[in-house]
């Protein structure tokens, strides 16, 4: 789909919006020198010499000329030559011209350095930020979309600003040094050659704008060419796809947004390259223009030889520099542009989401739900509406419902992935937003239906759990044993330390229920949590582990808080409180008999399961 490029800022706005985005450009110095102190004088300084010594190279050869035409006439009065007057100005240009290629190899060895350790600070920075991030940002698409634009790009940009600003200065050297040389035949020359490059640089800045215009607009685009990538060549996927025969339409779709993609570069890159040659053209005209003064400067007497050879290098080299420097500031404007897309997601705020207790204003009371609601952020009906619930330390309780009902959404509350819309939730009597978030979360262990199946060794998987029994092994034994994960653990290859998952040499894949007792385990490295929150967590098992599941929870379970979420009645029905949840709402509560008592929902569904196990 095509979309028209916005009409740029009016007139005076065009300016301000111009030099406003050159606002990154000290960040990334910043960011530059906070990343390498040495690097980044080591640049300034070879930079320094690449730029000074150009213009000392012309004045040499300068002097070579007019040391030759004297030493010829010499030659021809006297018929003796003396060398040394002329040969040590070649002695010295060959030498200022190795310093300069000296320059330039440390220039290069030095960026390519900081390429690498500045890419690398960028993305943890990135990575860190998403860290602080909450569930609801990562689920908007369009915050979405800036995380996916500033790791594709900003991590090449700061360096690629600075280089620029580097070459800039380097450039601006050397032109203000060929300008000492060149005013003294005329300042008019300098104005020519300035003028001469000006159109060009105006239109790559227009250009550059617009490019990144392009970049942001297809960032959905962008993102979708990379889920389908991730369809198409990733093992989890792979089987499916494969089985329905979805090939040749994903990637159909693949093709047809790139092709959407390479039109609108195509268009781009055309009207870039035109717009750029014939502006360029202002700039030879101008030079040649020069030339031909020089020329006639020379043949009406007015210059010796090596004045105009030198005039002549510095035209040329000065008309090199100056392109070069355009080029510089208007790249530089088009990676302020990408910058500020890396800033704006590193200043993405963050909600004040921590209090600070660590305990509640009433230990013991446990969690309670004082009219909830919820609603998804963008989503027009709540998810939740008026829950209410009280469950004490030793008290189990139940969610069953229909898929959708709100069961998953209520533990996302309790465990602050999502703020309440309306309502509160306490846990020891403190509102669960006053609580320290990490506080919170280490009295919570909970294994969601997508738990996450980590491509780390099996152990790691377990110790996940527990961030500070991560490699403890005696610690993913006790656990493993009371997820029922043991047995087969002790059987594969590199027992606890086999690598799990295919992304890696030698990885074991596991069944869906292997995986599950993984993830039941994990939870169970949690020794800190009273709160123990299993989302559907033996839906893969076989009916013999689930059973023995259910006994070792009920027996270790006795001080905890549980709450389970479940669809076979028989696990559920052991639970102290069932709640019957329903388009969000509570629809029945109490315990098993009461609930079979009173007749409604639950019962009829409980019925309908024993029936189907007859
Ligand atoms: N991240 C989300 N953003 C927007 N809406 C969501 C999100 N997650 C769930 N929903 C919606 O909220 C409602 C409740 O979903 P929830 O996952 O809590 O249901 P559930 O009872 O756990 O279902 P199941 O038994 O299928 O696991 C559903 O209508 C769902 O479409």
């Amino acid at each position: 789909m095509r979309r028209a490029i916005p009409a740029p800022p009016a007139n005076g706005n065009r300016l301000n919006a111009f030099f406003g985005v050159f606002r990154y450009s000290h960040r990334a110095l910043t960011l530059v020198w906070q990343t390498s102190r040495s690097l980044t004088l080591g640049l300034a300084a070879c930079t320094l010499v690449a730029g000074v010594l150009p213009a000392v190279a012309a004045w040499i050869g300068q002097l070579i000329v007019d040391a030759v035409v004297a030493a010829m006439v010499d030659h021809g009065e006297t018929g003796r030559v003396d060398w040394w007057p002329v040969l040590r100005y070649v002695l010295a240009e060959a030498g200022v011209i190795a310093v300069i290629a000296l320059a330039q190899r440390g220039l290069s060895a030095q960026q390519s350095l900081l390429r690498a350790l500045l890419g690398q600070k960028v993305n943890v920075m990135i990575l860190e930020k998403a860290g602080t991030l909450t569930l609801a940002q990562f689920e908007d698409s369009e915050f979405y979309d800036k995380l996916t634009r500033a790791r594709r790009e900003a991590s090449i940009r700061p360096l690629g600003l600075v280089n620029k600003t580097f070459s800039l200065a380097q450039n601006a050297i050397s032109l203000a040094s060929f300008g000492v040389l060149l005013v003294q035949f005329s300042p008019w020359a300098i104005l020519i050659l300035v003028i001469g490059a000006l159109p060009v640089f105006v239109s790559e800045a227009k250009f550059s704008g617009d490019a990144f215009q392009l970049f942001r607009w297809r960032s959905p685009q962008t993102r979708m060419q990379m889920y389908l990538e991730t369809v198409l060549a990733r093992e989890d996927s792979i089987k499916e796809v494969k089985l329905f025969g979805l090939e040749p339409l994903l990637l159909d779709r693949y093709r047809r947004i790139f092709d959407t993609l390479y039109g609108e570069d195509r268009r781009l890159t055309l009207r870039r390259e035109t717009w750029g040659f014939l502006l360029g053209l202002l700039g030879t005209l101008a030079f040649y223009g020069a030339y031909a003064w020089v020329v006639v400067e020379t043949v009406t007497g007015q210059l010796t030889l090596g004045e105009m050879t030198m005039y002549l290098m510095v035209f040329k080299q000065g008309q090199a520099a100056l392109s070069a420097s355009l080029t510089s500031i208007s790249g530089m404007y088009e990676d302020n542009l990408y910058l500020s897309n890396l800033y704006e997601y590193l200043e993405q705020p963050v909600d004040a989401e921590s209090g600070t207790r660590t305990t509640g204003a009433r230990p013991g009371d446990g969690i309670r739900f004082e009219n909830v609601s919820f609603t998804y952020p963008g989503a027009e009906k709540p998810a939740l509406s008026g829950i209410s619930l009280h469950l004490r330390p030793g008290g189990s309780l139940a969610l069953v419902g229909a898929n959708g009902s709100g069961k998953t959404t209520l533990i996302k509350l309790l465990t602050r992935l999502y703020a309440p819309s309306e309502g509160r939730i306490l846990l020891d009597g403190s509102d669960l937003r006053d609580w320290d978030i990490q506080a919170l979360r280490r009295r919570i262990g909970v294994i969601f239906q997508d738990f996450v199946r980590y491509q780390l060794k099996v152990g790691e998987n377990l110790g996940a759990g527990d961030v500070a029994a991560f490699a403890d092994e005696a610690r993913w034994r006790e656990a493993a044993r009371r997820g029922l994960a043991d047995d087969f653990i002790t059987d594969m290859p590199g027992g606890y330390h086999t690598q799990l998952g295919r992304w890696f040499k030698g990885g074991q894949e596991l069944s869906g229920g292997q995986w599950q007792k993984i993830a039941l385990s994990r939870a169970y490295m949690r020794e800190s949590a009273d709160i123990l929150v299993l989302d559907e967590p033996t839906a893969a098992m076989d009916a013999a582990a689930e059973a023995a599941v259910f006994a070792d929870f009920r027996e270790h379970s006795h001080d905890k808080m549980t709450i389970l979420i479940s669809h076979r009645f028989s696990t559920v029905r052991a639970a102290d409180q069932i709640l019957v949840v329903d388009g969000g709402r509570i629809l029945e509560r109490g315990d098993h008999d009461s609930l079979m008592a009173a007749d409604g929902r639950y019962a009829r569904l409980f019925r309908l399961q024993a029936e189907g196990y007859r």
